[in-house]
């Protein structure tokens, strides 16, 4: 035997009890023995219970609502039975519905609702349902009875929740399927007293029912069908990723709904769980899927959790004083009045200095809890030995369940490593000592992204995805990293399940933000189309307010506006990796809070690209730096551009010329001057000293700038252009005596053993480790305590999109393997 029980949206129209008879046709084709309960067509219990209220306060309005109530049966019936056939089934309904007219006549006329009368009014909507579909499956041929569950469901007459007599039940039930073969149809939810007076089941109600069958008649299996697929690993309203959890156990399945997955109401299911009874979550629309068995022992897990809930309000209320340490009692009289005054507790928590008490209620019963807690414990408030009673609302829970969790470790270090990394605050948390739960409280604006973080985490459905907004897109460095994450995406994802989701683009004149992901393949044309007016501000705030996990920020300008929002996006818990060197190379004070903001938020700020490109200069220093090593000396050339320009100025060329050149070649600042005057390699130089834990200012590195006041006051890159050219002797003279002397020109940065950093062109000869450089081609030197006599030595090309974008590019993947 097999009973099977089909919630509201399963019998709400006459499409979904088509699906429900071709469910139960296809079973007993199978040869099955089964039995249906069914609930009220969806909706209709709670339009009933409005309909009481209004005819108790003789509102007349109730006769309307209740034509809607009739004419939706009587559709019903229309729908699902042959016209020949539906005169007997017409006359049924009416019946039950003019009995039900009557009855409220009688409550509008009294004006009084009890519990009673409520429950008998509501008992309408199953004994409606249940009276069609039987009469439905006999139209098709189907040896179908319909069954008051009052006749065999018997109670005691706590109205609304009535207590089951479970020797009795069992006993009827098991007595009337021995005298009949018929398929019985069940009307879920309602029973009786002893005395025949209607009494309904509770919360859950219709479950109730099926588990009651199921455990009287030993069932094999119960199927509770309704719209989903089953329990899933989270609210997939949350979380796009979630799926349906395949086996569970009763413990699971009683925590995860506990903490809010509506699919089913547990403590309802308990006969068919004390008789071992398996139960299986099916989904009427969807009737071919699996969906969820629910056993005593599931099967072996492939993950270390089996399912996150939530509930998204909740208040904290936090009962803190000294006179609480080592008084036994006081948490016995807490609970003990909350009980009394029927207060459910979600969630509690007390740290072993018994300092305070603290526990989750619903965020509508705080203020009364408050009150009442002031009450009972008003003689140790007003002995000092209570202090404070406090609440805190805007909050939420998550609950992370799973029997795995007790034979493995790691699993509570990874969820508060993965909110810690996300900047999401843990307010309280809770684990049972039986290991099947973790529970944590954070801010209810953050609950979104902890179910994300949480379930991609530990779930790695599609992979882990970071979550990237780029300024500065359709700059040379901006659009060829969005290419090479193009090519690349497809090996990500294959090899390290990795997904690089673009949310957001920005430049000077547009802006675009698409939470679900904007296409790489065209992310241009779309931002040109649907980009809103670019402004920095908000295009920020969209990215706090948007609050997704694993983000990054990446800047690929030259900015300082840009520069500004660093701190606010850093504590707002989103990493940053740039190129853009502002930052950095501006006051110390700036440089350093903006280390302590990406520390303090378990987030990262990487720039390996502010010096030498791509190439490993920053995390060479920084690994020679953590691991102890002292910097002696740096020596280098840091310029891509006055590299290739030295390079390739010969004498009776135009120099102009080749700083156009470099230009093209995208080794150039935005503007070449800051090449050409120091700048750049300034900033460089001053990144690298911070690096190696020197507080230098900008002013304290010495330049020696290539260029004229005319070339640095041109009001345009072109104007300087011009003026550049006039002064071309001047270079060719510099170049004509190094080359007199066999050498060539480099422009170096120092900083040497006096901790003074320093810029300058100069002359080196063949001996000189600098002589052979190519192209763009950097070079660096580091003289440490360990590389005392061999510098340790990093060269190659240090400018140029492929090279810095590749640089971005790797930062980007760095992040992604230290937030997993
Ligand atoms: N080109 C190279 O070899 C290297 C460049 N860098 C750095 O990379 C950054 C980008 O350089 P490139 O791509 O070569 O310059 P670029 O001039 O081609 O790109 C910069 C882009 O940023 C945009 N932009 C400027 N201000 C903006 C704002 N407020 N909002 C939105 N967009 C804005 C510009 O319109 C431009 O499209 C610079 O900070 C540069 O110092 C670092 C290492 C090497
Ligand atoms: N303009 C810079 C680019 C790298 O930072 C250079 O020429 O080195
Ligand atoms: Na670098």
């Amino acid at each position: 035997m097999k009973v099977l029980k089909f919630g509201g949206t399963s019998v709400g129209t006459v499409e979904s009890i088509n699906q429900v008879i071709q469910i139960l046709q296809e079973n007993l084709n199978e040869g099955r023995k089964i039995a249906v309960v069914y609930s009220a067509m969806g909706g209709v219990t709670n339009r009933l219970i409005e309909i009481g209220k209004l005819a108790a306060a003789s509102d007349t309005e109730y006769l309307q609502l209740l034509k809607t109530v009739e004419e939706r049966h009587f559709a019903a019936v229309r729908g699902l039975i042959d016209v020949k056939n539906q005169s007997s089934c017409i006359a049924k309904v009416k019946g039950l519905l003019n009995e039900l007219e009557d009855l409220l006549r009688g409550v509008s006329l009294i004006k009084e609702l009890s519990a009673r009368t409520n429950d008998f009014i509501v008992s309408f909507g199953e004994r409606l349902s249940t009276t069609i579909i039987t009469e439905a499956l006999k139209n098709r041929g189907i040896d179908a009875e319909y069954l008051d569950a009052r006749k065999v469901i018997k109670t005691n007459d706590h109205f609304g929740y009535a207590e089951v007599n479970f020797e009795l039940t069992n006993e009827l039930i098991r007595k009337h399927f021995a005298q009949t073969n018929k398929l019985q149809c069940i009307t879920g939810f309602i029973a009786s007293t002893i005395d025949g007076v209607t009494t309904t089941l509770g919360r859950g109600g219709s479950d109730y029912s099926g588990s009651i069958f199921g455990a009287a008649l030993n069932a094999t299996v119960i199927e509770i069908w309704t719209d989903v697929d089953g329990m899933l690993t989270t609210d997939p309203r949350k979380v796009k990723n979630a799926f349906t959890i395949p086996t569970i156990t009763y413990a699971e399945a009683m925590e995860l709904s506990h903490f809010g997955a509506k699919v089913i109401y547990p403590p309802s299911l308990t006969p068919a769980f004390q008789k071992n009874i398996p139960l299986k979550i099916l989904n009427t629309f969807n009737h071919k899927h699996e969906g969820t068995l629910i056993s005593k022992t599931a099967n072996a897990k492939e993950y270390a959790i089996t399912g996150i809930s939530s509930i998204d309000d909740i208040a904290l209320v936090n009962v803190q004083g000294g006179g609480m340490m080592g008084v036994a009692g006081v948490s016995a009289k807490l609970f003990s009045i909350l009980a009394a005054n029927k207060i459910s507790v979600i969630l509690i928590s007390q740290a072993s200095s018994e300092h305070s008490i603290c526990f989750a209620v619903d965020p509508k019963a705080a203020y009364g809890v408050k009150e009442i807690l002031e009450e009972g414990f008003a003689t140790e408030i007003s002995q000092g030995l209570v202090d404070n009673i406090s609440i805190e609302q805007n909050l939420s829970v998550i609950a992370v369940v799973g029997e795995s969790m007790k034979s493995s470790t790691g699993t509570s270090g990874k969820l508060f490593s993965v909110l810690g990394k996300n900047g999401i605050n843990v307010v309280a948390t809770a684990q049972g000592s039986s290991e099947l739960n973790i529970s944590v409280v954070i801010y209810k604006k953050d609950i979104t992204k902890a179910l994300n973080a949480i379930h991609e985490t530990f779930f790695q459905v599609d992979g882990l995805t970071l979550n990237l907004y780029l300024v500065g897109a359709t700059g040379l460095i901006g659009s060829t990293l969005l290419r090479q994450i193009q090519e690349q995406k497809d090996y990500l994802k294959q090899r390290k399940n990795l997904n690089i989701k673009l949310v957001g683009v920005m430049n000077t004149k547009k802006m675009l933000l698409k939470e679900g992901g904007i296409n790489l393949e065209n992310w241009k044309e779309d931002l040109l189309e649907n980009g809103e007016i670019a402004n920095i501000g908000s295009f920020v705030s969209d990215v706090q307010d948007l609050n997704l996990p694993y983000s990054v920020f990446v800047d690929c300008t030259a900015d300082k506006n840009i520069v500004q929002y660093y701190h606010s996006l850093l504590s707002s818990s989103v990493s940053i990796v740039t190129p853009n060197k502002v930052a950095n190379s501006g006051k110390y004070e700036q440089y350093f809070m903006l280390q302590k903001a990406a520390q303090k938020h378990g987030v990262k700020f990487l720039y390996e690209t502010n010096v030498g490109a791509g190439l490993p200069i920053i995390n060479t220093l920084q690994g020679l730096i953590t691991s102890g090593d002292k910097i002696n000396k740096i020596e280098a050339v840091l310029s891509g551009t006055l590299a290739y320009i030295f390079n390739n100025f010969k004498v009776g060329d135009r120099f102009v010329d080749v700083v156009k050149e470099a230009k093209a070649k995208g080794y150039t600042e935005p503007d070449p001057r800051d090449d050409l005057s120091g700048q750049d390699v300034a900033r460089k130089i001053l990144i690298l000293s911070r690096e190696a834990g020197l507080k230098l200012e900008p002013e304290d590195v010495k330049i020696t700038n290539l260029l004229n006041d005319a070339c640095l006051n041109a009001p345009t890159v072109e104007a300087f252009f011009e003026e550049l050219e006039k002064d071309n002797t001047r270079f060719e003279k510099l170049l004509q005596d190094a080359e007199a002397n066999g050498e060539v020109l480099r422009f170096i940065a120092t900083l040497d053993e006096d901790n003074h950093a320093s810029i300058g062109l100069k002359t080196v000869g063949k001996s000189h480790p600098f002589f052979n450089l190519a192209g763009s081609e950097n070079i660096i030197s580091f003289t440490t305590e360990r590389y005392k006599y061999n510098p340790l030595v990093v060269k190659g090309p240090g400018a140029g999109a492929e090279v810095t974008a590749s640089g971005v590019f790797a930062d980007i993947m760095s992040i992604s393997s230290y937030l997993v």
